[in-house]
């Protein structure tokens, strides 16, 4: 665990972060050179708006807020406990003090009762995840790894931090590179060929990075260079020479870098055995919608499509702890009976109707945009806490600093929606004596990256961050997120709360907002299915008010 001075908070900008870990901690991070809301822009889904989610201004009159009932979440050692009540993720039902935190608790562990070796794992990789520090497989890679073992084409939905990488991952090195299984004749025959065997998209750089570090972990030193990033911002010409010189077995990369390569002939990839779309709903968005077409048309054979001579199908992995049944759709036309995996059940994609049975594809009217955000339920770890706040526009900042002292919060990543007012923040931060950062994409290279590096290293307390940050980033450290300004709708929502409370661990979610913004919080709480209370910082304690 990194050890983070008391005083430091860090806030995230959908930048880059880097992804150096603990053992079993990862992170994501959002390198763009902008703030990009993508799934706006999604004709196939129509634009999120917080009018195309449903939210209507009568919302606002039925929620009043009864001042006068106020609960202490707060205990520290020095505040009376008398009238002191928790919080649980159901609504108020224990006693216990929220803000004195001092280490992240694991609540809700998403493990499975099953071992890695139950899957079908080969031994190399096995003896690999013990040396990372693996032991137990999360319920979505128990669900996950057999099956695509077996040769289907998945799309893979759990929770945010629940283990969806290596879902993937294992049964990808299970086949390719030097982990994989032995043939016949006993040999594990693995040989370097032009080919590339499996090509990973992801919707930002550092998140490409980050699963090049995952990869690199269970290969190990020596094997490393089997996997190859191919991510944007970096040198073009060099990724292309260690193509040719390492000939890599997997790629990993951003759609605009991969199709550029892919394109100019420098990527072989006609029989790729695997294509792996992590952040599916994202790629999917209108933005990278080209570059993914090149990418599904030259990656490998799809299953189903005219076979090409001897070449194999590929294997199409589509993963997000949100999937809408756009995605549910596409995959239905790319793939030969894929399968939707999540946690604890695998079920044909055909079986998933609109007004189906799985709760996060079903939609409560027809439209694109409410089956969006029906795509944002079961996407939050169970173990989360969310509170809002009102809060003049003026006094946000210092809310969020109250906020941070009163849950003792030592690992913080507060969302904004633009850099201007996200440096404002910061430097506000940092005059009340507050470690503070930004992070957003008019930084360049490598100043993401010190900061990240600084943010990880428990140097910074508090990542002031927007949307870029909301998918990718992995911090097992992050115990608390704020909202300084609202999420578009549900699904950023919960790719936000889902930097805190990763792989089991207890996280809180605060969205700080001004009284006019109230209804749309009542509204996401409908839409995700979850209590967002009302709460206030005073004498450094969090209150949670109850409403009539
Ligand atoms: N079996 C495991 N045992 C211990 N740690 C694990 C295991 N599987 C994954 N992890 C760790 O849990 C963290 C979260 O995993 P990962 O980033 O894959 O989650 P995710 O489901 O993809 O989250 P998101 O939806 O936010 O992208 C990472 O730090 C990862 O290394």
């Amino acid at each position: 665990m990194l050890a983070l001075p008391s005083t430091r908070l860090l806030l995230l900008f959908g930048e880059s972060l880097p992804s150096s870990r603990l053992p079993n901690v990862s992170r994501k991070v959002w390198g763009q050179t902008s703030v990009r809301f993508v799934s706006q822009v999604n004709p196939d889904n129509g634009p999120l708006t917080l009018s195309s989610l449903g939210f209507k201004s009568a919302f606002e009159k039925t929620n009043k807020i009864k001042a006068d009932k106020i609960e202490r979440l707060d205990v520290p050692s020095e505040a009376p406990k008398s009238k002191v009540r928790g919080v649980g993720s159901n609504g108020i039902k224990t006693v216990k003090a929220v803000g004195v935190k001092k280490s992240l608790e694991i609540e809700s562990a998403p493990f499975s009762a099953k071992s890695f070796s139950e899957l079908g794992l080969p031994p190399l990789l096995l003896e690999r995840l013990d040396t990372a520090g693996f032991t137990v497989p999360t319920d979505v890679q128990s669900a996950a790894v057999p099956t695509i073992l077996k040769g289907h084409d998945v799309v893979i939905q759990s929770y945010t931090g629940s283990g969806k990488t290596l879902a993937y991952l294992l049964p990808i090195l299970s086949e390719v590179g030097p982990l994989k299984k032995k043939s016949a004749n006993g040999e594990s025959e693995f040989e370097k060929k032009k080919e590339i065997d499996a090509v990973i998209v992801a919707p930002s750089r550092e998140l490409g990075m980050q699963i090049v570090r995952e990869v690199e972990k269970l290969l190990g030193p020596t094997d490393k260079k089997v996997v190859q990033q191919l991510v944007g911002g970096a040198n073009r010409s060099r990724q292309e020479e260690a193509l040719k010189k390492n000939k890599p077995a997997i790629v990993v990369g951003t759609p605009g870098r991969i199709a550029e390569i892919s394109a100019a002939g420098k990527l072989h990839t006609h029989s790729c055995r695997f294509l792996v779309l992590d952040e599916v709903d994202e790629l999917l968005s209108f933005n990278f919608r080209e570059d993914m077409h090149r990418i599904l048309e030259h990656v490998g054979r799809r299953s189903g499509a005219d076979p090409r001579g001897s070449i194999a199908a590929r294997r199409t992995i589509m993963v997000s702890a949100t999937v809408p049944f756009s995605v549910i759709r596409a995959a239905r036309s790319w793939g030969s009976d894929p399968l939707l995996v999540q946690a604890k059940k695998v079920m044909p994609l055909e079986a998933v109707s609109p007004s189906g049975p799985v709760n996060i594809l079903k939609p409560t009217s027809g439209s694109d945009s409410s089956m969006r955000t029906q795509a944002a339920l079961q996407s939050l770890p169970p173990a989360l806490k969310h509170y809002h706040c009102v809060a003049k526009l003026q006094h946000k900042v210092d809310t969020l600093r109250r906020c941070v002292h009163a849950l003792d919060a030592k690992c913080v990543i507060a969302f904004m929606n633009h850099t201007k007012q996200l440096k404002d923040a910061v430097f506000k931060l940092e005059a009340r004596g507050m470690v503070a950062a930004e992070l957003h994409g008019d930084l360049g290279k490598l100043a993401r990256s010190t900061t990240l590096k600084k943010f990880k290293n428990g140097e910074v307390r508090v990542l002031v961050t927007n949307e870029l940050s909301a998918r990718g980033l992995d911090v097992a450290e992050c115990d608390l997120v704020v909202n300084l300004d609202l999420p578009t709708d549900s699904i950023h929502y919960a790719h936000r709360a889902g930097r805190t409370g990763r792989l089991g661990r207890k996280g809180t979610v605060v969205t700080i907002c001004e009284e006019p913004e109230v209804f749309v919080v009542k509204k996401l709480q409908k839409q995700l299915g979850i209590p967002i209370p009302a709460c206030e910082f005073t004498e450094g304690k969090l209150n949670v008010i109850e409403e009539d």
